[in-house]
């Protein structure tokens, strides 16, 4: 479905010649998103040129890569394992190393992350913590509204103009005086088009709007105030090849030649967060080696990607997601040789996101979480990660005094933490099955946690608070294949002694008592007035479709998205 908005449907014709409202687009681009005089100031003419450049110099790059996923894909599909690549063997044992970090960067103990929210970007750079991930992916729902505005709220951003006036609490936010966090940016990734903006009759990619637009508005402001001459600086997301990378590399140079400034000044993180990426963390690096600043644990689509990899491989099937932490032995070596590849190759080897957040209203609660935090941090700086994410500024001392106390005066451990012990981390090591049991109990949370976040996705919050946790479409998507999985080969429920087998009846079953325990938490009037009736239908869909959908987003993006009639925006 893809929603026309009401006032044009339902206004008759007005015979009164309306003066002319529209952006002003270069040839072949059509914006088919609501007209807005402030988007406007996005929306220039020569930032959609850049925009358009990059969509027509590099489709067929992307298309062919993600030709290449689905032969991967297929691959697995038919009992193969992903694996190291043969023939780039002399990538993984050469000696090379990545363009230095850039000094205004060196320090990255604690990162906080959060959608391109007003208030939220102004907390965070506020938080104290090193780094600042403004998200255009996992926490946010890629609405026009949500888009669009968090491009004008990362322009004020950086130019350090930005403020909130919250007038239900009186209160204005406003950027600190010095200390603010250092601005990394997230693009979708590459599978998600932006049926908001065509180029040539084609809907643009949407981590190029989101990359062209931010880059275009603010690389000369950010490399003044931020980037010490460097930057900007961006995370990229759910690689699954370094021919992906290469693709990004070129995105890169391609920007930095037309606004004239030096190759290797724009820096990004990948993150590693597709079991086929983990095989393939030196070909990213060199592939982005003038212009990488490290990789990242992005652990819950990691998950994510180990089930979705393995969906045809019924001897693989996971534990509740709750077992699944980084302790298990494939969730380790993954780390460990993340922390190994980054500092031979002289980059950040970042950690990911304890989901633990403040539980307010429950001080043993909270203390028990923090611990939690605690635990997880200091098993990520002691295997030699150089900084880490927080998901909640109330999580930020703690996660700083664990890598500060480790740390010492060292803003990094480079090169201090080499981890030749774990050179020899092999495939098996890589893909060992988490060990663990399955148990109604977690069939019922994953049903509960999968329908509230996407009817939160579905009315424009992309992160959410769910059972003192957060949850983000990496989260939810663990939910999601992992009912898929169970459903799909009937498995036990072993966990609990009884020895029930999910079918589809089950399934129903349980989804029903779901609705009515999510009722009764959100309470009626929330209930009626939100999209849970709408969001379960899409999540039960998907968990019992024969086959496995790609994305969550991407099958519910169609539900977000708001055309205005072709041609409004020349109205
Ligand atoms: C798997 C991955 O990809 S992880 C990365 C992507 N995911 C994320 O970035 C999630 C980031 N975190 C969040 O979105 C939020 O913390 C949530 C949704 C989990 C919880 O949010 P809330 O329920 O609003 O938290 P809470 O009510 O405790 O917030 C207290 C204050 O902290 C602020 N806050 C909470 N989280 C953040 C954040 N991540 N960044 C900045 N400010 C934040 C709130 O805006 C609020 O500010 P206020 O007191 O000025 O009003
Ligand atoms: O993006 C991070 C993740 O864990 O997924
Ligand atoms: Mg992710």
């Amino acid at each position: 479905m893809v929603g026309f908005e009401s006032s044009f449907v339902e206004t008759a014709p007005s015979k009164e010649r309306r003066p002319f409202v529209g952006y002003d687009l270069p040839e072949g681009v059509d914006i088919r998103g609501r007209y807005d005089a402030e988007f406007a100031r996005i929306l220039t003419k020569d930032a959609m040129q850049f925009v358009a450049d990059l969509q027509r110099e590099f489709r067929g790059h992307i298309r062919y890569a993600m030709e290449c996923r689905k032969d991967a894909k297929m691959r697995y599909n038919s009992g193969a394992l992903p694996g190291f690549d043969p023939a780039t063997k002399y990538v993984r044992e050469g000696e090379w190393v990545c363009s230095p970090t850039p000094p205004a960067v060196a320090d990255r103990r604690v990162e906080i992350t959060g959608p391109v929210e007003r208030k939220m970007i102004i907390n965070a750079l506020n938080s104290g913590a090193k780094v600042f991930m403004a998200d255009f992916e996992d926490a946010l729902t890629p609405s026009w509204e949500n888009l669009i505005r968090g491009q004008l709220n990362l322009k004020d951003a950086v130019n350090g103009t930005i403020s909130f006036n919250d007038k239900a609490r009186n209160r204005v936010y406003k950027l600190n005086d010095g200390n603010i966090a250092k601005l990394f940016v997230r693009p979708r990734g590459w599978h998600l088009p932006d049926s908001h903006v065509f180029i040539d009759g084609e809907p643009v990619k949407g981590c190029l709007l989101d990359f062209g637009l931010y880059f275009f508005h603010n690389w000369s402001a950010f490399r003044r105030t931020q980037g010490g001459g460097f930057g900007p600086f961006f995370y990229l997301p759910k690689m699954e090849h370094s021919r992906e990378a290469k693709i990004w590399n070129s995105v890169f140079e391609r920007a930095e030649k037309v606004v004239g400034i030096a190759k290797g000044s724009i820096r990004a993180t990948v993150l590693i967060e597709t079991l086929p990426a983990v095989f393939q963390m030196d070909e990213i690096l060199y592939e982005l080696r003038d212009h990488s600043a490290g990789l990242n644990c992005g652990r819950w689509d990691y998950i994510f990607s180990y089930i979705k990899t393995f969906q045809a491989h019924p001897d693989r099937l996971l534990p509740d997601r709750v077992q699944v932490g980084m302790t298990q032995h494939f969730m380790r070596s993954y780390s460990d040789l993340l922390i190994r590849t980054c500092h031979r190759r002289g980059v950040h080897a970042m950690g990911g996101m304890a989901a633990q957040i403040p539980i307010r209203d429950d001080p043993k609660a909270n203390e028990a979480a923090l611990d939690l935090v605690r635990k997880d941090k200091l098993r990520e700086v002691r295997a030699g990660h150089d900084g880490t994410w927080a998901a909640h500024p109330g999580l930020i001392p703690a996660i700083m005094e664990v890598f500060t106390d480790h740390m010492r005066n060292k803003a990094n451990q480079i090169h201090s933490v080499k981890r030749e012990d774990v050179a020899n981390i092999a495939e098996t090591d890589l893909l060992q099955i988490p060990r663990g049991v399955r148990t109604m109990e977690g069939l019922r949370l994953n049903t509960r946690v999968g329908i509230q976040y996407m009817a939160a996705w579905l009315t424009g919050t992309g992160s959410v608070p769910l059972y003192n946790l957060m949850e983000d479409a990496a989260t939810a998507e663990i939910s999601r294949v992992q009912i898929w999985q169970w459903l799909k080969y009937e498995v036990e429920l072993d966990g609990d002694g009884l020895g029930v087998r999910v079918s589809r009846d089950l399934f129903g079953r349980v989804v029903e008592e779901e609705m009515g325990r999510i009722e009764r938490e959100v309470g009626r009037d929330k209930f009626n007035k939100g999209m849970y009736v709408e969001a379960c239908k899409i999540f039960t869909k998907q968990c019992i479709s024969p086959t496995l959908d790609d994305f969550l987003t991407l099958d519910a993006y169609n539900h977000i998205v708001i055309h205005h009639p072709i041609g409004s925006s020349n109205l």
